[in-house]
């Protein structure tokens, strides 16, 4: 976090945010709707402009500092000066314009000249969803792209409010930082990340140890349905089938209905994207043609639970799919590894 050092005793530390992405995607709106829920007519930022609003992390406030840069491009070559020293950045672009999504890629190549990867949180968000009719850019070009480069993914809709807050909310101060489960709360900093940014391929530790219910070993168990997987859960299923395939996907939980992409060695072989009607859909490749048993590519659609559980998902994968085995990573000790628990009535498509 930005000036956490010196920061004056009962002063809120700050967490340092930047908004980037070419002209007119809806950055102004999106900080607008996030700070003071409203929507309205903005004039194209000049430079930068600033909002800030306080954030409850823990028992403590953090001042979550937005700064919106101006997307024209005649204030492409100064908007660096304002990536410095930042937290995190939503990389926006506008789903109605595939040249706004090209744009956000050289965003993002100028972000990561001033910080390097793995220095600073950035989720890619696709503006701009109550535009269905007019989108150039689907759900699955955002995801592949941001799974490619290791950011966060959403969509949202700054016009309807639609995952404004879940969006800021992943990237913000709240958010799960560090393997230990540490969180960006005011006063921490996650031991050799600077900023606590999240590293790519990191095993955080699953969260719902507090309320997961008993634990194996000292460690959590999964979460259970109908109780919201926490953020930052990573989990490894093994989808085995009387065939000798087996296929290991890595998923990280970053918020409730967000996951985070595969990694780059995993990818293209198995995806779960949170599709925009709402609904989950996940893809399996198997690495191997010998699909006897199990089709080379399932595609998989679920409706979350009302708490945007992800093991409804996974549990309506393993009832469609037959023999699964489940596996928790990142903290369930060697033998805990079992089926999670599907308590009541299936709620899954
Ligand atoms: N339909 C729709 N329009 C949006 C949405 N978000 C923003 N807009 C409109 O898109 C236009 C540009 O929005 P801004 O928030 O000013 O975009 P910006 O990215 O900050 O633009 P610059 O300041 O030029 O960088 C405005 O007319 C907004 O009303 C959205 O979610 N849906």
């Amino acid at each position: 976090m930005a000036q956490l050092d010196g920061v004056a005793p009962g002063q809120p530390s700050v967490f340092k945010l930047v908004l980037l992405g070419g002209g007119s995607v809806g950055k102004s709106s999106l900080a607008l709707r996030f700070v003071k829920d409203d929507f309205k007519s903005i004039l194209p930022t000049v430079g930068c402009a600033f909002f800030t609003k306080l954030v409850d992390v823990g028992a403590a406030s953090v001042k979550l500092e937005i700064w919106d840069t101006a997307g024209q491009e005649k204030y492409h070559s100064v908007c660096h000066l304002y990536f410095r020293g930042a937290d995190a950045a939503l990389l926006v672009y506008d789903i109605t314009s595939k040249d706004s999504f090209g744009k956000a890629q050289q965003w993002l190549n100028d972000l990561e000249k001033e910080l390097p990867p793995g220095d600073v949180v950035v989720m890619l968000v696709g503006n701009k969803t109550d535009l269905g009719e007019e989108r150039e850019v689907s759900f699955e070009e955002g995801a592949e792209f941001a799974a490619s480069r290791g950011l966060l993914f959403t969509e949202t809709s700054a016009r309807l409010n639609h995952r404004v807050t879940e969006a800021f909310g992943a990237v913000g101060p709240a958010a799960p930082r560090g393997a230990d489960g540490e969180t960006g709360a005011a006063g921490t900093r996650t031991p050799g990340g600077g900023r606590g940014a999240r590293r790519e391929g990191q095993v955080l530790r699953p969260l719902g140890a507090a309320s997961g219910g008993g634990a194996a070993g000292g460690a959590p168990a999964p979460p259970s349905c109908p109780q919201r997987a926490a953020a930052g859960s990573v989990w490894t299923v093994a989808l085995d089938s009387d065939s000798p395939l087996t296929l290991v996907c890595w998923r990280v939980l970053e918020v409730a209905g967000s996951w985070r992409p595969a990694p780059p060695e995993l990818a293209g072989s198995c995806r779960t994207a949170l599709v925009s009607d709402g609904s989950w859909e996940s893809q399996f490749r198997l690495p191997t043609p010998d699909t006897d048993r199990i089709p080379n590519a399932q595609t998989r659609r679920a409706r979350p639970c009302q708490a945007g559980c992800a093991l409804c998902c996974l549990r309506t994968q393993r009832n469609e799919t037959g023999r699964t085995t489940w596996r928790a990573d990142g903290g369930l000790a060697p033998g805990a590894a079992q089926d999670p628990p599907v308590p009541g009535p299936a709620r899954g498509d």
